[in-house]
């Protein structure tokens, strides 16, 4: 057997930047799929080569391993329900492991030639509090960060990037590209919050305040984890290996607050709007897109789906989604948005049988999605008086799946999975106040809507759930 050529400077003719402008803190699927394809695809349209991006890597090498053999190049899948189209994308010049090399993503941010900043680390990184949105200043990494180790946390590679960037003065724009509501004043107050706990600001936040900016931003495309069939599939249809290939619909957007620093990349020319307030598009796409995501990804697994396709084929499930938007969401969204219209549209999106999202994957990490994705709403709509009952459905989906998950004897993939699986029963969950705050605990209204669908999914059968509701 004949070892496979891999894709690389020398086995493909592909342009390439000189140099990098921008930093990329979490070089996932994602990142490859949107921001990596938009800066690329911009740069081939102005001829401008100093919107290269050096990445890093935050956890694991395998990205790096994926990447630096192929000299940084990967190929982008796009399969839409009649069409696939490959391309490769070559925006990305270096590939680096953070945790490994803690110096170099310092080195990096405080470069004056990176003008940008680019994050997607998942909502875990940020290590947030859920319910407040705020750094917590006791989780043990931030801690030994403060303490002056070579930083390896995000906010602690930024605070320590910055301080290194100030004396030579030049302005940054860090942009977060996760699925965050007001993403950017929250990584603002993230790096502030971690300066001033620092204890010797020296300046850094009066000048952070003044040379450095944090646009919120909107960023929409599913990109499922790629696997091994994808890679394979590939590798028939080129005859060269790619391991950092990656698949994803055809759909894409990306709104961002016009709130830059410095220089930026011309992603105008490739469809990226900028706009003053970002707010409506992320909370629409949050509360909407991602909520009916996560709904889908627990009920599915709870009814035995392993797609996110197939969740949505489930006319029990569509109908629910559906539901929920029309009677609980869209009444707390801004007058002039059409929530039931996206929702439709997202269902249409979700039911490509070409993109294997599983259940799994977007089940991941619920503690830290639940609020940006439900109970914010779920706020808004208790203030104003309105329906919370489908929200509740979808909080009781969540408790019965990781209920379920902890009898089978299965460890979640989420942040705090031990405290999950220490809970016995759906109040033993709303009563995590990092997750639903002091106001909506087991014994606030809401919590009791959650414990009595909790108890209806676990007993009945969910053909039956409109009953519930009269
Ligand atoms: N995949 C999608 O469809 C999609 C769409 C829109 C937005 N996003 C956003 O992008 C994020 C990443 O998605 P992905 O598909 O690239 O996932 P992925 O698993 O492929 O990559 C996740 C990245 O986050 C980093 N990371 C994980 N935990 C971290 C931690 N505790 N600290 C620092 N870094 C950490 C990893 O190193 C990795 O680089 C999502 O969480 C979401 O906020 C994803
Ligand atoms: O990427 P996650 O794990 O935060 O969430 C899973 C999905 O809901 C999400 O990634 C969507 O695919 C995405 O937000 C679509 O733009």
């Amino acid at each position: 057997m004949t070892a496979s050529t891999r894709l690389s400077d020398a086995t493909a003719t592909v342009a390439r930047p000189t140099s990098s402008g921008i930093v990329h803190l979490g070089v996932g699927a994602f990142h490859r799929a949107h921001q990596a394809a938009f800066t690329y695809e911009a740069a081939l349209l102005t001829g401008e080569t100093n919107w290269g991006i050096t990445g890093f890597t935050q956890r694991s090498n395998t990205v790096v391993e994926q990447l630096a053999p192929q000299d940084g190049l990967f190929t982008l899948v796009q399969k839409g329900t009649e069409q696939t189209t490959a391309t490769v994308v070559g925006s990305m010049l270096d590939v680096r492991n953070a945790a490994a090399d803690p110096d170099a993503v310092v080195a990096a941010i405080a470069d004056p030639a990176t003008h940008i900043v680019t994050l997607t680390v998942t909502e875990k990184g940020y290590r947030l509090d859920p319910a407040s949105g705020r750094l917590r200043l006791d989780d043990p990494e931030i801690v030994a960060d403060l303490s002056g180790r070579p930083p390896r946390t995000v906010a602690g590679q930024l605070v320590a990037g910055l301080a290194r960037r100030m004396p030579g003065d030049s302005p940054l724009t860090v942009l977060c590209c996760d699925n965050l509501p007001s993403n950017g004043r929250i990584l603002s107050e993230l790096v502030h919050a971690f300066v001033a706990a620092g204890g010797c600001d020296d300046g850094l936040a009066e000048w952070i305040t003044r040379r450095v900016t944090f646009p919120s931003s909107m960023v929409d495309r599913i990109v499922p984890a790629t696997t091994d069939d994808d890679r394979a599939d590939n590798e028939r249809r080129t005859g060269l290996r790619d391991d950092a290939l990656v698949v994803c619909e055809p759909f894409r957007q990306w709104v961002i607050e016009d709130d830059f620093a410095g220089p930026r990349p011309a992603w105008e020319r490739v469809g990226v709007q900028f706009v003053e307030d970002v707010e409506p598009w992320e909370t629409m796409k949050l509360r909407v897109l991602n909520a009916t995501h996560s709904v889908l990804a627990y009920l599915g697994i709870l009814r035995g789906h392993s797609t996110i396709a197939e969740a949505v084929g489930d006319s029990v499930l569509d109908e629910i989604c559906r539901t929920m938007v029309l009677r609980d969401v869209a009444p707390t969204m801004a007058g002039g948005m059409d929530a039931v219209g996206y929702g439709d549209e997202v269902r249409s999106r979700f039911a490509n049988p070409a993109l294997k999202h599983t259940t799994r994957q977007v089940a991941m990490d619920g503690s830290q999605k639940l609020g940006p994705r439900l109970l914010g709403t779920v706020r808004d709509a208790t203030s104003a008086g309105g329906s919370t009952d489908i929200l509740a459905l979808a909080v009781g989906a969540w408790c019965a799946f990781v209920l379920e998950e902890a009898e089978a004897g299965r460890v979640l993939d989420d942040p705090l999975s031990t405290q999950l699986a220490r809970a016995g029963s759906a109040s033993d969950l709303l009563d995590i106040d990092s997750i639903f705050g002091p106001d909506l605990g087991p014994t606030s209204a809401f919590g009791a809507q959650v414990v009595a669908w909790t108890d209806f999914l676990r007993t009945d059968s969910l053909s039956e759930w409109k009953r519930v509701l009269i």
